[in-house]
């Protein structure tokens, strides 16, 4: 569904992702995972054509990115930025433009109205459904660009940092819900974390950025502490607890 082949992308003259090599399939749910400054965010970036490449090419479903008009893109790949602005909108005027590629005329449709509706409900933000963006909370805020993202009913769903303001109850709440839309829906959900311990949990794929390219890419067999503390320069161990992976740091005793 997606393979981006030989990426390479610079800011001027500054290098950050060099040859990047990536596939992925519908229905899975993809970590994106590195330190800061590694270029995960980049690399979103150039697969939701925010960032145009210097060289190399991104295929989704067997036709080049660059080749789709912008209303085509939006239908096949829904991107979640790391920072948004709020605006004057309220929740479901906000929910509802994620609708915008799909409407036929002016006014939106009965299907369109009542995806809105759904995703509202699912998100739990019926109360909040006509309260304006900035008077959100930060964490309501990011349910709410994630809920648009999914009105959007894209093939691909790209989400940078989609949990970091978020509580543990909505995190796991999130996460979920893009889990289930991987698995019942088939969207392919590709998400950059900094959260290893959800990443393993929610994940079926695992793609790490280091010095520019892809470092380790694979299922749970690459979450090993060679890997791990190779890619974050940090010592760590893996235990396994009610048959899950923790990834856990070796902090020396102070
Ligand atoms: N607009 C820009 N102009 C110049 N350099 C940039 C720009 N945006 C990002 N960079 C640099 O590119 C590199 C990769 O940034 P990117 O945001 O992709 O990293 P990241 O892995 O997503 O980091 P983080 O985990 O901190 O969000 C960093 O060194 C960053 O400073």
């Amino acid at each position: 569904m997606l393979e981006v082949k030989k990426l390479s992308f610079a800011f001027k003259d500054f290098e950050v992702l060099k040859e990047i090599e990536f596939r992925a399939q519908k229905g899975q749910f993809v970590s994106i995972l590195g330190n800061n400054g590694a270029g995960k965010s980049t690399f979103l970036k150039c697969i939701a054509r925010i960032l145009k490449p210097q060289n190399g090419v991104i295929i989704v479903d067997g036709k080049d990115i660059s080749r789709f008009s912008s209303n085509d893109l939006a239908k096949v790949v829904g991107y979640v930025p790391q920072r948004y602005a709020s605006t004057r909108l309220t929740v479901f005027e906000s929910i509802l433009i994620g609708r915008k590629p799909h409407f036929l005329s002016i006014t939106p449709s009965k299907e369109d109205l009542q995806v809105v509706e759904n995703v509202i409900e699912k998100f739990g933000l019926k109360p909040l459904a006509f309260r304006y963006l900035d008077e959100l909370s930060g964490g309501e805020m990011q349910k709410v660009v994630i809920a648009r993202a999914i009105a959007q009913q894209p093939k691909i769903l790209l989400l940078d940092e989609p949990i970091n303001n978020l509580d543990l109850k909505n995190q796991v709440e999130v996460l979920s819900i893009l889990k289930k839309l991987s698995k019942e829906n088939g969207i392919l959900v590709i998400s950059v974390l900094h959260d290893l311990n959800l990443a393993i949990r929610f994940s079926d794929h695992f793609v790490f950025i280091k010095d520019k390219s892809v470092f380790a890419s694979g299922g749970r067999e690459i979450i090993t502490p060679e890997i791990i503390s190779n890619v974050y320069g940090v010592e760590v161990k893996i235990e396994t607890s009610h048959d899950q992976l923790f990834v856990v740091p070796v902090i020396p005793t102070i």
